[in-house]
């Protein structure tokens, strides 16, 4: 269980990548997409995440909804938002 991400991880991580910018990387290519790509991609897994939820199992849901999170990290670093500037809105 040593190397399972979170939240705060997963954003540090994107973030990183998002600076260096390493070969491969389909945040980078994301993020190089721009918001209105990462936009419909949050409202796609947004969908999947809600069927998942209301036909499918639990693993097959927490998978989709990781998938939203993920994407709305991604749209996050593309607009220039932390997790603070999130954060003080909960
Ligand atoms: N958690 C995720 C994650 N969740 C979803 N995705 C992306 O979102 C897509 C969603 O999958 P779907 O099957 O719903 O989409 P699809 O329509 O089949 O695939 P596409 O044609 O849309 O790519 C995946 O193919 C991935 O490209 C993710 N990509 C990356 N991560 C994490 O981000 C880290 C950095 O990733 P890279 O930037 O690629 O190195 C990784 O180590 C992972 O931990």
């Amino acid at each position: 269980m040593a190397d399972v991400k979170t939240f705060d991880t997963l954003f540090a991580e994107l973030s990183t990548k998002a600076l260096e910018r390493p070969d491969g990387s389909g945040t980078v290519a994301e993020l190089d997409a721009g918001v209105h790509f990462i936009g419909k991609k949050v409202v796609e897994e947004a969908s999947e995440a809600w069927m998942a939820a209301e036909h499918e199992g639990d693993e097959r849901a927490a998978e989709e909804i990781s998938q939203l999170l993920y994407h709305v990290q991604v749209l996050m670093i593309a607009r220039g938002l932390t997790l603070e500037d999130v954060y003080r809105h909960l």
